[in-house]
């Protein structure tokens, strides 16, 4: 018997652990650990307790405010409009009790399945939780289908998983396609965007989705590279573009502001390949149409254009009698919660009641 188990185990193929230089592991890659976080508990600690977010996991943010404002009753009806990696259901359906139901949005093809099967894995079954692969800008025929909700969030951007996977292509900071793509599956990348449109457009997404100071420069930089028929595939490619039009700048300043515009025209170009405005303009119209009376909602926000078009939502509602209450001042995660995951800093919490 012990003979017939050491040959099967010869027969195994050997799987090798990924190898990295030094004591700690630095490439997506390399992480294997922290992309299996329910595995590598231990690991995970370790990465939470020194400010970061493990590769493969999301932190959520401002739950307990979200929970405090929300007010979620056992038997209530709930929407999670962006589901991510479904921390925020998670500590909604506890408060449910296991009475009434949860739906689950999100639009990304690839985290909404391992999502979907750690909540499930966690005893949550099809009657409390519905995920959807839906974009939250329909919300409205959901609605219609499964009736109004007594609570909605929604937490928009992205993902910590989509930021550091390379294959997306959300970071300048790793090789990897120049995507952006929530949905890989649809619509154009960021890299045949940039074949679309005109320079001036192109400076305009750039001064209008995130406020770059060097729209044109960059834009042009770009161009003269398309003109060379040297055209931007990948994320690297579009930060070395980004750093060369920069080049005019003093050099004890150049790196910081490079980085900085790196950020800027990523998310951009982020908010533009996933139509971020426009689908969250038709959320926020829907929003008095799917909230039951008295109903509750929480958006989070992680810039400024984002924040403006809730507030201005959120304020012409009350005027108009469809909310009966909004949120005066926008919520802030604290000072510990930002010291713990540095990714909320950013963060803009409003509410409103349904009248
Ligand atoms: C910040 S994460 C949400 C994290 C989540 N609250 C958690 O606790 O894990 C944002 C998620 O919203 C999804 N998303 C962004 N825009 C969307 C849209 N228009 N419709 C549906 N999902 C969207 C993204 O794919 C991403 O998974």
């Amino acid at each position: 018997m012990a003979e017939q188990n050491q040959n099967q185990d010869m027969q195994k193929p050997h799987k090798r652990r990924v190898r990295y230089k030094g004591t700690h592991p630095r490439t997506f890659e390399e992480k294997y650990k922290e992309r299996e976080p329910e595995k590598y508990a231990e690991t995970i600690e370790k990465v939470i307790s020194k400010g970061s977010t493990p590769a493969g996991m999301h932190l959520s943010i401002c739950v307990d405010e979200i929970l405090e404002f929300l007010q979620i009753q056992p038997g209530q009806r709930g929407l999670d409009a962006t589901l991510g990696y479904g921390g925020h259901s998670r500590r909604m359906l506890e408060k449910l009790e296991g009475s009434g139901h949860l739906y689950g949005l999100d639009v990304d093809p690839i985290e909404i399945v391992k999502t979907e099967t750690r909540i499930r894995e966690k005893g949550y079954g099809a009657d409390i939780f519905t995920v959807r692969k839906m974009n939250f800008a329909d919300v409205l025929e959901l609605s219609r289908e499964v009736g109004k909700f007594d609570f909605i969030l929604a937490d928009l951007g992205v993902s910590s998983m989509q930021i550091d996977n390379p294959e997306r292509g959300f970071t300048y900071k790793a090789e990897g396609p120049l995507d952006l793509r929530l949905d890989p599956e649809k619509g154009v990348s960021a890299a045949e965007r940039l074949l679309e449109v005109t320079k001036e457009e192109l400076a305009g997404m750039f001064r209008e989705n995130s406020d770059e100071p060097y729209a044109e420069e960059i834009a042009a930089a770009v161009f003269k590279r398309n003109r060379k028929k040297d055209f931007i595939k990948t994320t690297i490619q579009m930060k070395e573009t980004i750093e060369d039009a920069l080049s005019f700048l003093p050099e004890q300043e150049r790196k910081e502001a490079a980085a900085k515009s790196c950020r800027r025209c990523f998310q951009a170009l982020r908010i533009d390949v996933n139509s971020e405005f426009e689908v969250l303009d038709r959320f926020l119209g829907s929003l008095p149409d799917i909230l039951a009376p008295g109903g509750r909602a929480a958006i989070l926000t992680f810039h400024s254009g984002e924040d403006r078009l809730v507030k201005h939502y959120f304020k012409e509602g009350k005027k108009d009698g469809l909310y009966q209450e909004i949120s005066g001042d926008v919520i802030r995660p604290s000072a510990e919660e930002c010291q713990r995951n540095p990714r909320a800093r950013s963060t803009k919490m409003r509410w409103a009641v349904r009248a």
